[in-house]
């Protein structure tokens, strides 16, 4: 089984960097690497891989086909090249944000409402999607990239990454998630506050520190290497038992303990009555290894 990840962890390596964006995309590759695990790759590393008009439909078309997708069970997103991505792509999407259709201010304002909602949702989706997301950063993460990555389940980078909620030197206030995310995933309130206000760059040392990402890494290949074993331990567990955590992390991010607890029971009151259960219980007790383990699609 080593030996069979470690063939497709190579032929992963090749197709990352040698590969376009896969029709019927333009701006994401897809592929994948291994078995029930799906690799998502940002693919205009030409442009910085900033974000224009096409990826942020894009990300939701694919997206709603992963969590469609019953042989999924896990995600990676990266993005080519050396830079994550540089965040919105200014040039292709200013008119759309700075100019909007209607004849009047309230004409104007409920298109860019519609707007920034119809954004909102390109990473929405990415926390909607009950598969868990690795996400693997290298060198800069700006602006829409830290809302990007902020809606993932599991976050990694290399040494030289860094981030920056970018927004404010831009004239506007985050809108597409970190201002709404980033609080849970950093902790430190007053952190995210001299982040958000002052756009200063955070190193992944610091990255690491305050638990924005949970592994850093030497170098780009490393860190894929790592992303992709992780979403494969992920994929080899009970689909059932894994996005159903991922769901109810999500809830209880958001709703009290009480209303979590209940929301829980709910769930379980149905999902407890898998076969998973017992497949793995009868695992463990054999000390078999949870990837020999035949689970059904979900
Ligand atoms: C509804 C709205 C939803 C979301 C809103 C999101 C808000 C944001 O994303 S705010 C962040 C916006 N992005 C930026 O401000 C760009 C930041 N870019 C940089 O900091 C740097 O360019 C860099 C990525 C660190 C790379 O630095 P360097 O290697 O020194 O290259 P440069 O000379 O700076 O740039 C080269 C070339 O690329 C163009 N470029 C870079 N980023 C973008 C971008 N995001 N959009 C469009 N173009 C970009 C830059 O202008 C240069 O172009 P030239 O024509 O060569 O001058």
């Amino acid at each position: 089984i080593t030996f069979i990840y470690r063939v497709r962890s190579c032929r992963e390596k090749m197709t990352m960097s040698a590969s376009g964006p896969t029709p019927p995309f333009t701006t994401l590759s897809i592929s994948q690497p291994a078995t029930h695990v799906t690799h998502v790759e940002l693919h205009r590393p030409q442009k910085y891989n900033s974000m224009n008009k096409v990826f942020w439909s894009e990300m939701v078309e694919c997206f709603n086909q992963i969590a469609e997708d019953p042989e999924c069970r896990a995600v990676v997103f990266s993005a080519a090249g050396k830079i994550f991505t540089s965040g919105v792509d200014i040039m292709d999407m200013a008119g759309e944000i700075l100019s909007p259709d209607g004849d009047d201010t309230a004409r104007k304002s409920w298109q860019t409402r519609h707007i920034i909602i119809k954004h909102q949702k390109t990473f929405s989706v990415i926390e909607k999607c009950p598969k868990p997301v690795v996400v693997a950063v290298q060198g800069p993460c700006i602006g829409a990239g830290v809302d990007l990555i902020t809606a993932c389940d599991i976050r990694l980078c290399t040494k030289d990454a860094w981030f920056q909620v970018k927004e404010v030197d831009v004239g506007l206030a985050a809108d597409v998630g970190t201002l709404q995310r980033l609080p849970s995933a950093i902790g430190s309130r007053s952190l995210v506050n001299e982040l958000a206000l002052t756009a200063r760059k955070m190193f992944s040392d610091e990255a690491m520190s305050c638990g924005l990402v949970s592994r850093v890494l030497p170098d780009k290949e490393t860190m894929l290497t790592a992303a992709m074993e992780i979403a494969v331990e992920i994929a080899a567990r009970s689909p059932v038992a894994v996005q159903g955590t991922k769901i109810n992390l999500v809830y209880s991010r958001d709703h009290s303990v009480s209303e979590s607890l209940d929301y829980m029971a709910t769930w379980n009151m149905s999902m407890l009555q898998t076969n998973d259960l017992m497949k793995s219980a009868q695992a463990a007790m054999e000390k078999k290894n949870l990837k020999d383990v035949p689970f059904s699609n979900l």
